[in-house]
C-alpha cells in the first residue's frame, strides 16, 4: 500500500510518495541506465540535423586531443625538474635535452591554447543547430496538449521545469558537453596517472599516494538534497493565509493589468500597509519553498567545503609525516618534493573534476529524459475505440487517423449536424461543482439559443460540444455518432466556434485572421500586432531620474529612433490601441472566416456571448451577417439578451442552476409563461 509522508518544512507542507523512495546506490544508477535509450535517441537526432555529424566528430576529436595535453605538460615539466636537480647535484646540464624539453613545453601550451580555441569555434554553429532543432521539438511538445492536460497545474510544472527557458534551451548540447566532459576528464585521469606512476616508481609511498588521492576524490561527492534525486514524487504546497496574501499582493504590485485599478481607486498607500502588516508578521518565515529546502540541507556545508581543501593538501601532509617518522625513505632534494606533490595535486583535481561531473551528468540525464517524456504527456482527450469503425493500433495516441472519419459523406455538412445530450453531467477537473447536471436536449439541424443566468451552464455546453472537455457522465452525441469515437481533427474541421472568453493571439491582425473596416484606420493596418510577443529592452536607469553626471535621464530619444511606442503613445503594454468591442470583432471575424473560407467543411457553429461587446449597429449587423452565412448550417448560441435571436430560434434551452429547465421555441416558451416568458416580460418592460 503505498504511503504519503507529510512533513512540515516552515511554512510549506511536503507530501512525499514514499514508494517511490529507493537506496541511494539503486536510486544513482537507476538514473544511468533509465536514461541510456533517450541519450541515444539524443545523439541519433543531433548525427541527423544537417551538419551536425561532421561539426561532432570535428568537436570530438578537438576534445580527446585536449584531454591528453595536460599529462604531455605534466611530463615535460617533471623532466624539466630532473634536470634542475641534477645539474644542483652535478654541476652539470645536457643541453640538448634541456632544449628539447623546453621546445616541448612551449609546444604543448601552445597546443592546448589552439585546441581550447577550436573547441569554441566549432561548439558555437553545433550549438545553434542543436538548439534549432530542440525548439521545434518543445513548440510540439506544448502545442500538442488539449485543454484539460495543459491546465493541469501538475502538467504546467513539468513543462517549466523541463523547459525552465523555452527559448534559451540548450539542454541537448549541454548533455552532449557533460558527457564528452566525462569522457575526456576520464581519458585525462588515466594519463596523468600513468605519468603519475612512472615519476614516482622509485619512491617507497608513491603508488600508496597516488591510490589515496584516487580514492578519497573518488568517493568525496557533493550531497544532494534527498528530495531532489531523480525519482522521486512529492509535491509541496502552503495554506498559509499571511504568506499567499503577500504573494497575491506582490503580484496585484508588478502585473500591468491591475494599474489601472490600483490608480483608479487611489488604493497604493492601502497596498502598501497591508504588505508591510503582513511582511513584519511573517518576517523570517516567509520564502519559498526551495529557500526552506536549502535552508534543511545546511548541513552538509562542512563535508563541502573543509574537507577536499584538507584534501587537496594530503600529499604535503603525507610527506611531512613521512618525512619526521623515517627520514631515509624521503626524497632528498626539493626538486623531487616539488615534483611530486605538484604531479599529485594535478591528479587529484583531474578526479574531483571527473566526480564533480558524474554528479552533474546523473542531473543532465534526468533532464533529457524528461525533454523527451513530456512531449508524450497524455492528452486526457483522447478518442475511444468505435464499435462499427476499423481501429487504428493505439501506439501512438497522437496519430491523426485515430477514430471514425466524419462526417462520412462531406456533402452532408452543408445541411448542419445535429447534437444531442443524453444525461450529460460535468465537473470541471478539480472541481466538486456540477457544472452540468443530468442534461438532456435534442438539437436538430437549425438554430438553438442557449439562454440562463450567470454560472447555469450555458458555455460549459458549448466546450463540451467541441469536445474542450468530456463529461463526467453521460453520452454526447453528433450526427447520432458518439461524439468519443470521432476523429479529432475531423471534428474540429466541422465545428467552428467562439468562445466568450476567447483570446487573440499576440501576433498581427491578419495571423488572428481579420476582417473590418476599423482595422483600416490603424498605422499598420492588417500587419498591427496586438499584443507584441517580444519585449523592449531598457538599460536601467529609471526615466526622469538623473545619471551619475546629473543628466536627466529621457528615454524619448532612442524611443524614437528605435520606434519604440512609449505606454503613454498607448502602446507599449497590453494591446495596440484596440477596444473590447474591437477585440470582439476580430475574434467574430476569426469564426467567420473559417466558415466562410471553409464553408464545406464547417457544419456546426457555436457563438457564446457573440454580442456582449458590440454596440446595437454592430450586434445588427453581426446577426444579419449570420443570417447571410448560415445556410442550413447549424448555429447554437448562448446568450443573456432575448431578442431577435431567441424569438426566430427554432430550439431555446432555458437554464438554471446546471439544469434545463425549459426547453422549446419562443412561442411554446412564452405560452407556458414559466422563467423564460418572466425574464422576456423583464426584458422588455425596461424598453417601455
Ligand atoms: N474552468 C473552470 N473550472 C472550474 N469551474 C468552472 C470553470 N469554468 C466554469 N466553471 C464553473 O462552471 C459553472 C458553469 O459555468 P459556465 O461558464 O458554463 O456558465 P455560463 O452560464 O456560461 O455563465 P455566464 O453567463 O456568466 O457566462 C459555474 O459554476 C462556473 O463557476
Amino acid at each position: 500500500m503505498p504511503a504519503v509522508q507529510h512533513t512540515r518544512l516552515g511554512l510549506w507542507d511536503l507530501y512525499e510518495d514514499t514508494s517511490y523512495n529507493h537506496s541511494p546506490p539503486r536510486e544513482f544508477w537507476a538514473v544511468y541506465v533509465h536514461a541510456v535509450p533517450f541519450v541515444w535517441r539524443m545523439v541519433c537526432e543531433i548525427v541527423s540535423i544537417r551538419q551536425c555529424s561532421f561539426l561532432l566528430v570535428c568537436y570530438v576529436l578537438v576534445l580527446l586531443l585536449s584531454s591528453v595535453v595536460p599529462a604531455i605538460a605534466l611530463s615535460y615539466s617533471g623532466q624539466l625538474l630532473s634536470i634542475v636537480q641534477s645539474a644542483v647535484e652535478h654541476r652539470s646540464i645536457d643541453t640538448r635535452l634541456l632544449v628539447s624539453v623546453v621546445f616541448g613545453t612551449f609546444l604543448s601550451s601552445s597546443a592546448n591554447h589552439l585546441l581550447v580555441f577550436a573547441s569554441r569555434q566549432i561548439s558555437r554553429p553545433l550549438q545553434k543547430r542543436i538548439k534549432l532543432h530542440y525548439s521545434v521539438h518543445i513548440f510540439r511538445a506544448f502545442v500538442r496538449l488539449d485543454v484539460p492536460t495543459f491546465h493541469d497545474p501538475a502538467v504546467q510544472r513539468q513543462l517549466e521545469q523541463s523547459f525552465p527557458s523555452y527559448q534559451q534551451s540548450t539542454m541537448a548540447f549541454t548533455t552532449i558537453v557533460v558527457i564528452l566532459n566525462i569522457v575526456t576528464t576520464a581519458i585525462q585521469l588515466a594519463s596523468q596517472f600513468f605519468v603519475l606512476v612512472r615519476l614516482l616508481r622509485d619512491q617507497t609511498d608513491g603508488p600508496l599516494l597516488a591510490f589515496l588521492c584516487f580514492l578519497l576524490a573518488f568517493y568525496q561527492r557533493p550531497t544532494t538534497h534527498k528530495l531532489f534525486l531523480k525519482n522521486r514524487v512529492w509535491a509541496a504546497t502552503t495554506r498559509n493565509e499571511d504568506y499567499l496574501r503577500s504573494e497575491g499582493l506582490k503580484q496585484v504590485a508588478s502585473n500591468p493589468v491591475h494599474r489601472q485599478e490600483i490608480v483608479a481607486s487611489g488604493i497604493a498607500p492601502f497596498l502598501l500597509a497591508q504588505y508591510r502588516d503582513i511582511v513584519t508578521r511573517l518576517s523570517t518565515r516567509a520564502g519559498d519553498f526551495y529557500d526552506v529546502v536549502f535552508d534543511d540541507a545546511g548541513q552538509g556545508l562542512f563535508r563541502l567545503i573543509l574537507f577536499p581543501e584538507l584534501l587537496r593538501s594530503l600529499p604535503e601532509l603525507i610527506f611531512a609525516i613521512r618525512a619526521v617518522q623515517q627520514p631515509a625513505s624521503i626524497p632528498l632534494s626539493l626538486a623531487s618534493l616539488t615534483l611530486i606533490t605538484q604531479t599529485s595535486r594535478s591528479f587529484a583535481q583531474t578526479a574531483f573534476a571527473l566526480v564533480d561531473e558524474t554528479d552533474s551528468i546523473a542531473d543532465t540525464l534526468s533532464k533529457v529524459v524528461q525533454l523527451y517524456e513530456v512531449a508524450k504527456i497524455p492528452n486526457r482527450v483522447k478518442v475511444a475505440p468505435s464499435k462499427n469503425a476499423e481501429q487504428h493500433d493505439i501506439d501512438d495516441p497522437d496519430d491523426p487517423l485515430l477514430g471514425r472519419p466524419f462526417p462520412e459523406d462531406q456533402r452532408t455538412l452543408q445541411f448542419g449536424i445535429s447534437v444531442e445530450f443524453r444525461k450529460v453531467s460535468f465537473k470541471y477537473p478539480g472541481s466538486e461543482i456540477c457544472a452540468l447536471h443530468n442534461i438532456s436536449f435534442k438539437s436538430k439541424r437549425g438554430n438553438s439559443v442557449i439562454v440562463g443566468n450567470n454560472g447555469s451552464g450555458k458555455s460549459t455546453i458549448l466546450k463540451l460540444i467541441s469536445r474542450l472537455y468530456d463529461p463526467t457522465e453521460g453520452q454526447i452525441l453528433i450526427d447520432g455518432i458518439d461524439i468519443k469515437t470521432i476523429r479529432l481533427a475531423d471534428l474540429r474541421r466541422s465545428i467552428s466556434v467562439l468562445f466568450q472568453d476567447y483570446s487573440l493571439f499576440p501576433l498581427s491582425i491578419k495571423d488572428n485572421i481579420g476582417l473590418d473596416t476599423f482595422i483600416e484606420r490603424l498605422p499598420d493596418n492588417y500587419d498591427t500586432y496586438l499584443d507584441r510577443p517580444v519585449q523592449d529592452y531598457y538599460s536601467g536607469l529609471p526615466e526622469g531620474s538623473t545619471n551619475a553626471h546629473g543628466l536627466p535621464v529621457d528615454y524619448s530619444r532612442v524611443r524614437e529612433a528605435a520606434r519604440i511606442q512609449s505606454a503613454e503613445s498607448g502602446g507599449s503594454a497590453g494591446n495596440r490601441g484596440v477596444s473590447g468591442g474591437q477585440m470582439q470583432r476580430i475574434a467574430l471575424s476569426r469564426t467567420f472566416m473559417r466558415s466562410v473560407v471553409s464553408e464545406e467543411s464547417v457544419g456546426l457553429l457555436l457563438f457564446d456571448e457573440p454580442s456582449a461587446s458590440l454596440d446595437p449597429a454592430a450586434e445588427h449587423d453581426l446577426f444579419e451577417r449570420l443570417r447571410k452565412l448560415r445556410g442550413n448550417k447549424t448555429m447554437i448560441f448562448s446568450s443573456h439578451r432575448f431578442g431577435n435571436l431567441t424569438r426566430h430560434a427554432d430550439l431555446i434551452l432555458y437554464m438554471d442552476d446546471s439544469k434545463v429547465v425549459e426547453e422549446g421555441t419562443h412561442d411554446q416558451l412564452i405560452r407556458k409563461n414559466g422563467e423564460y416568458a418572466h425574464i422576456w416580460d423583464l426584458q422588455a418592460r425596461a424598453f417601455l
